[in-house]
């Protein structure tokens, strides 16, 4: 997991010949979560680059587990583009008490924390430093009283730098989820979200590939907008599952618009409940 420290991990150091006297022990960097949260699993949604849709794959993901009964909730660490609150109507401020935050409760019960319930204004723009914003995702984790919940997702930032790297090392990640596109450079794309969180020593859970392609409303017909598919390929080279294709689709993005995800159906990801 993510207790390392010079590319090495607790288990690394049990084998070592100078595992005994060695200065580089793994340093464990891991934040304690609020005493008053309880959550069994956390999964991290990455891509390698913006653009992919990788807010509604995390929405999508947790509508998904929790239409199977499931507590779930989102964290939103995408702090300079903060998207989920709104999909889901939330648009007050998160309350606090001596003992942390609270999360906003979506009509479905989906536990919400983001930096948009923190601001004075929602429109107010986030315009701060990298170790800063950083910090506020630590603090999502430290100070935020989820309560007990079966799945924390992480809707993260796009790329690989100080945020995924902080949540990577800061908080208990179970697994991370990569999403892309059908395009040109996915196969690059992937590789640098797998190798991130390999390197991180967190399990890759599966590729979710969104905008797969578009249904025509009168022959339906797929059309793949985007140029042919190659996550299969590109999955089985790496060794991990493919969770789902999404389409195009208007129903979707009208849950998003009407900001009424939490009635959102997405049958496109049902593969994944078993996977995560
Ligand atoms: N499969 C889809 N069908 C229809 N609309 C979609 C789909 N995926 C995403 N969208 C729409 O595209 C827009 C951008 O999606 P989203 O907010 O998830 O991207 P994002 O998280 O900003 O992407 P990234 O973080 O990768 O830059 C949203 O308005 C969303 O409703």
């Amino acid at each position: 997991m993510a207790e390392q420290q010079n590319g090495c991990t607790p288990s690394d150091c049990a084998s070592c010949a100078q595992g005994a006297t060695c200065g580089k022990k793994p340093v464990d960097l891991h934040e304690p979560a609020n005493p008053y949260s309880h959550v069994n699993k956390v999964i991290a949604v990455v891509s390698g680059k913006g653009g992919v849709g990788k807010s509604m794959v995390t929405a999508s993901l947790a509508r998904m587990m929790r239409e199977q009964g499931f507590s779930v909730g989102i964290m939103d660490a995408d702090i300079t583009g903060p998207s989920i609150p709104k999909m889901y109507g939330i648009h007050e401020s998160a309350k606090g008490s001596d003992a942390g935050m609270f999360p906003c409760e979506a009509k479905d019960g989906t536990r919400i924390m983001s930096v948009n319930l923190l601001l004075e204004h929602e429109e107010d723009p986030v315009i701060w430093r990298g170790p800063v914003i950083a910090g506020v995702v630590k603090q999502f984790w430290t100070d935020v009283m989820w309560g007990e919940l079966d799945y924390l997702f992480i809707d993260m930032p796009p790329g690989t730098g100080d945020v995924p790297l902080t949540v990577f090392q800061s908080l208990p990640v179970d697994g991370v989820v990569i999403v892309t596109s059908p395009q040109d450079l996915v196969r690059m794309i992937v590789k640098k979200a797998y190798n991130m969180a390999e390197a991180m020593h967190i399990p890759v859970l599966g590729i979710v590939e969104n905008y797969s392609y578009l249904k025509c409303p009168d022959c339906g017909k797929k059309i793949s907008v985007f140029g042919e598919s190659h996550i299969d390929e590109i999955a089985e080279e790496l060794g991990v599952p493919v969770l789902g294709k999404m389409p195009i689709d208007p129903a979707l993005a009208e849950a998003v618009e009407s900001e009424k995800f939490y009635e959102s159906d997405n049958q496109y990801l049902s593969g994944a409940v078993n996977k995560l």
